[in-house]
């Protein structure tokens, strides 16, 4: 079964895709060396189904678990859990021997990673994905944090995890509009670095929750090579996976969190990135047709929400981590799968893009 691994100087890691691993979880981590208590980190509904498999296979293989549960949704992804966290595992009892499982979507993943990061100033993290958009995307790369009321993600840390574990079949429970919304960060990548794939997404089938093992590792694989060539978004490589971002993360931030899903704002944010690349990078129409047609495919929003107003989206996206000394760096796409970083996209521009989503 497909593994990529992430070869990261002094903090290298394994992210494996096969079907029914959840239930080797524990053998895998000890494999890993480790050998002090496991903090497990989930959400409600993820509890639910997957926590118990999880929890069984860590203890056969000799851990010491505590459970965390924070409540379902992107709310969660806030200090004040972080804090809760934080003091429950101190609690149990938790040190620096301790490691942290993440077990869930992109929310948990990116909160609990920075529980790891923080306590005890940084212990190891395994990631457990298992919604579409942590299995493709969050899971990989060590962007760990938490949101602020002004904007996604402002406060956050790099920590890679040890081992990355995506079990395609956790995927059978997932509810359909969150299923479907990981399609975004899917067309993302196909859009930034895979042409081809682009064609290939047409036949999946939104409502079959069977997603091949091999559109999984593909996926991985892009994210992967990228993190590997730019861990932290410092020669502008990795900026290309904020591909329809920013303005994505200012239409995310202008309703209560958790109201749009990532994949919902991202798609929009995407719409907007289509509209600038053609004015800015000579993108031909038919290109940005093709991605539009495959956002449509997989049901995801392409019109701003009545209520959210041009200003509060820029508002919300001056505070893009990309705004560098008041100019912002902006992904567009000159071809399928060719994406650069811009610094020619302006205020106008972004206004301009931002009420082409009403249309
Ligand atoms: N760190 C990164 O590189 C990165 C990349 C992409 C997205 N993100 C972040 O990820 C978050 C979005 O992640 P998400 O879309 O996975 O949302 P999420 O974690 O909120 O999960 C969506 C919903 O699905 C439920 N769920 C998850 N797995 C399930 C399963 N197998 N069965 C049943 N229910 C399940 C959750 O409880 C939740 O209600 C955002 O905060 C975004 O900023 C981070
Ligand atoms: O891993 C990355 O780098 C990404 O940009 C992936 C994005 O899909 C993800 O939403 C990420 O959290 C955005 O990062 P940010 O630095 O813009 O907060
Ligand atoms: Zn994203």
């Amino acid at each position: 079964m497909p593994t990529t691994h992430v070869d990261l100087p002094g903090r290298e890691y394994d992210i494996v895709v096969e079907p029914g691993i959840l239930d080797a979880a524990g053998e895998r981590i000890h494999e890993l060396g480790l050998r002090g208590a496991c903090a497990l980190i989930t959400d409600d509904n993820v509890a639910r189904h997957h926590a118990d498999k999880v929890v069984s296979s860590l203890e056969m293989a000799g851990f010491h678990v505590s459970t965390h549960v924070v409540p379902a949704g992107e709310a969660s992804k806030s200090a004040a859990r972080f804090e809760v966290l934080c003091e429950e595992m101190a609690a149990r009892g938790h040190d620096r021997s301790s490691f942290v499982v993440a077990l869930g979507g992109g929310v948990v993943g990116d909160l609990a990673g920075y529980v790891a990061a923080s306590y005890y100033r940084g212990i190891p993290f395994v990631q457990i994905p298992t919604t579409i958009v942590a299995q493709v995307d969050s899971s990989v790369g060590g962007k760990t944090g938490i949101n602020l009321k002004q904007g996604k993600n402002l406060v956050g840390a790099f920590h890679q995890p040890a081992l990355v574990l995506i079990d395609p079949l956790t995927l059978r429970t997932l509810p359909g509009r969150e299923f479907r919304e990981g399609f975004a960060e899917v067309i993302k990548h196909a859009a930034i670095r895979d042409a081809a794939m682009l064609d290939e997404l047409a036949a999946v089938d939104p409502a079959s929750p069977d997603v091949a093992t091999d559109l999984i590792a593909r996926n991985v694989a892009i994210k992967a090579a990228i993190v590997i060539e730019d861990e932290r978004e410092t020669s502008g490589t990795r900026a290309l996976l904020n591909f329809g971002h920013t303005i994505g993360h200012g239409i995310e931030a202008s309703v209560p969190y958790g109201e749009m899903l990532h994949g919902e704002a991202i798609s929009l944010g995407i719409r907007a990135a289509l509209f600038l690349s053609e004015r800015r990078a000579g993108l031909a129409a038919e290109t940005s047709s093709r991605v539009l047609a495959l956002l449509e495919h997989f049901q995801l929003p392409l019109q701003l929400p009545e209520t959210v107003t041009t200003e509060t989206v820029m508002s919300r996206l001056s505070k893009d981590k990309k705004f560098e000394a008041g100019r912002i760096r902006f992904v567009l796409l000159r071809a399928a799968g060719e994406a650069f970083v811009s610094s020619e996209v302006n205020e106008d521009d972004l206004r301009q893009a931002i009420a082409h989503l009403r249309s």
